[in-house]
């Protein structure tokens, strides 16, 4: 997967560098959802049938709002957006029931071929389930890329080392145009701290839901069994006593945090059995995304940049950035 991901963010980047300023958290929304929409549903942008989601970037303001869903409000409008992408995986879905020989096997294929088995998997729920990946996708990992973009602009010592990295990473090859191996992302630890560092600070959820399946003694206080419970990961990533200068934007801390460190204290993608599915994909997209931009771009931000919480982390006027390619 990982030549696919390369090829869409080098074909992504390079319209970029063409325009004028981009706003970075739609383009990137855009570029995700239609990669894992390609990949796990069969969804090809360029010639299908489906209707664009040209509001995909501002579903998220609209799911944070009161449940009334009469046409006028918000949370109305959110369900017709969240509709529209239901609708697109059911297109799909029929298309392949109706071809049953052109399936190319992906993640919607697994799905169809496990009805036959799983009572629960039925036409509905699939689509209920296409959308809800899709979205885990686009919002959390456009999220993380524009605040690193933001991280890197207003850093520019972690720019350096993080193209410096990079830029290894191509001399070091027979052709410098071969594309990204597995093995070279292996190698690209800084890259990591920088996407670990990033996951740490803005950290998307305000937190992660439990619910106690029993009694739960803290302290001499106790949770009822049935309670909702909310680990506040923001609080965990913040501890000054795990991470010196908590606030500060510092990558090089990763090397000195050991896994046993890690494991109680940094959980962007949750933990347990309900972590997050797309962790590694995350990372290797997100790896494959800074690889690209570090050595083939340059970027000037023209404008936005506010972030808000309300309570996930949005980015009220966006954020405008000019790319230009390093060989203009
Ligand atoms: C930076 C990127 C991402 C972050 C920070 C993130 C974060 C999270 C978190 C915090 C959870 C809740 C875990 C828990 O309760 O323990 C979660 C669940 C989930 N995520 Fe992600 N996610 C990301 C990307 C993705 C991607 C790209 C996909 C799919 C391709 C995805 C699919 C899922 C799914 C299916 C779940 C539900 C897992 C379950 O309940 O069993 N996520 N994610």
């Amino acid at each position: 997967m990982l030549p696919q991901i390369e090829a869409t963010v080098n074909s992504n980047l390079c319209k970029w560098s063409t325009q004028g300023a981009v706003e970075v958290k739609s383009a990137i929304s855009r570029m995700i959802f239609n990669f894992t929409g390609k990949v796990a549903f069969g969804y090809d942008v360029e010639n299908s049938k489906a209707e664009t989601i040209e509001s995909l970037p501002n579903f998220i303001q609209s799911l944070m709002s009161f449940p009334l869903n009469i046409p006028g409000t918000t949370f109305h409008k959110c369900m017709k957006d969240k509709e529209k992408m239901s609708n697109m995986v059911r297109q799909i879905m029929k298309e392949r029931f109706n071809s049953p020989d052109k399936r190319p096997g992906d993640f919607l294929d697994q799905a169809i071929n496990d009805m036959a088995s799983e009572k629960f998997l039925t036409e509905d729920f699939i689509a209920e389930l296409a959308f809800g990946i899709l979205f885990a996708a686009f919002e959390s990992v456009s999220t993380t890329l524009t605040l690193a973009l933001k991280f890197l602009s207003e850093n520019p010592h972690v720019l350096e080392e993080l193209t410096a990295e990079n830029e290894a990473v191509l001399r070091k090859r027979e052709n410098p145009d071969s594309q990204l191996t597995w093995e070279e992302y292996k190698t690209m630890t800084f890259t990591q701290s920088v996407i670990n560092e990033t996951l740490r600070l803005m950290n998307i959820p305000p937190g992660l839901l439990r619910k106690a399946l029993k009694d739960i003694n803290v302290k001499g206080y106790t949770i009822p069994a049935g309670w909702t419970i909310m680990l506040v990961t923001p609080i965990v990533h913040l501890n000054p006593e795990t991470y010196k200068d908590p606030l500060e934007f510092n990558p090089w801390r990763w090397k000195d945090l050991d896994q046993v460190t890690l494991s109680k204290s940094f959980m962007p993608f949750g933990g347990g059995t309900r972590q997050c599915a797309g962790a590694e994909f995350s990372k290797l997209y997100m790896a494959a995304f800074l690889h690209v931009l570090v050595t083939k771009y340059r970027w000037s931000k023209v404008k936005g940049g506010r972030i808000t919480r309300s309570p996930i982390l949005l980015f009220p006027d966006g954020v405008h950035v000019k790319l230009t390619s390093k060989r203009d």
